[in-house]
């Protein structure tokens, strides 16, 4: 399988998206974001683009600030319910979602998959209500323990890589974005090694190539999240087929993730 070359990789600008998970009311968030727009500089945000997936709660206090303030800074949610609008308790929906002028929205996260029964079909049709409602979806993809433990994570990855982008269109699938995480490396300090990460980006892109074309697959920007943090995140941003990383714990830390976006000081 073809990697990508260190020279395609600098036309992908990197994309640093803190995903909140359930933390920070929507107060706190206010402050989260002002301490961010504080410390980014114009310098950071030519260099790589910021994003903060954050709750429901949080979106339209987000909203406000970076609309007032005029920030670089994007946002988005954690989730997309499948259907427009009606009787579904619970859901927030594309519509709903572009009104308040979010620019992404993760899909099919492993807890997402875990607790809440999502399946790749289910992570489908949310892949198509994103576009539908002019969203940038996350695809969120990955192998469990067992999974790596049996070598077969390039395999088990891919074939979520497929089920999510099933009958995606190619002017569509252009913009997604694919974040890789291992889900035995989340939240558990077990960062995956920068060649394990690689292993994984690099046949990612390469099934993109496969499914839509050479072009295509270099400008599609691969993320990897799993335990990223200031201290490991340069290493891996040094892998040919890796733009970004998608940061959970690291990201409730306004300082920790500046440090994480700046990573080619670290
Ligand atoms: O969406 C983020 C990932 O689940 C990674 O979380 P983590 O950085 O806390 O391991």
């Amino acid at each position: 399988m073809a990697a990508a070359t260190p020279t395609e990789k600098t036309a992908r600008t990197p994309l640093m998206a803190g995903n909140w998970k359930m933390n920070l009311n929507h107060l706190e968030a206010i402050a989260h974001v002002q301490k961010l727009a504080f410390a980014l500089t114009e310098k950071d945000h030519d260099a790589v683009e910021t994003a903060v997936l954050v709750p429901f709660t949080d979106l339209r206090s987000v909203q406000t600030l970076v609309d007032g303030d005029k920030l670089k800074i994007k946002y988005g949610a954690q989730d997309i319910s499948s259907h427009d609008s009606g009787a579904y308790t619970g859901e927030v929906s594309g519509p709903m979602l572009a009104k308040l002028k979010c620019t992404y929205v993760a899909v099919g996260h492993s807890e997402r998959r875990q607790y809440h029964a999502e399946t790749d079909e289910i992570c489908n049709a949310k892949v198509r209500a994103a576009y539908k409602h002019g969203l940038t979806p996350i695809l969120c993809i990955g192998e469990g323990l067992d999974v790596r433990k049996a070598g077969e994570q390039v395999p088990y990855t891919l074939a979520q890589l497929d089920g999510g982008l099933k009958d995606i269109p190619a002017d569509q699938a252009e913009s997604v974005v694919i974040a890789y995480e291992p889900v035995w490396a989340i939240g558990t300090g077990e960062v995956a090694t920068p060649e394990d990460a690689q292993e994984v980006c690099g046949a990612i892109r390469a099934r993109l190539a496969e499914l839509y074309s050479q072009e295509l697959a270099d400008q599609v920007r691969i993320q990897y999240g799993g335990s990223v943090k200031a201290g490991n995140v340069a290493a891996i941003m040094a892998q040919p087929d890796v733009d970004g990383a998608l940061v959970g714990g690291a990201a409730l830390d306004a300082e920790e993730f500046v440090k994480i976006v700046r990573f080619r000081d670290q």
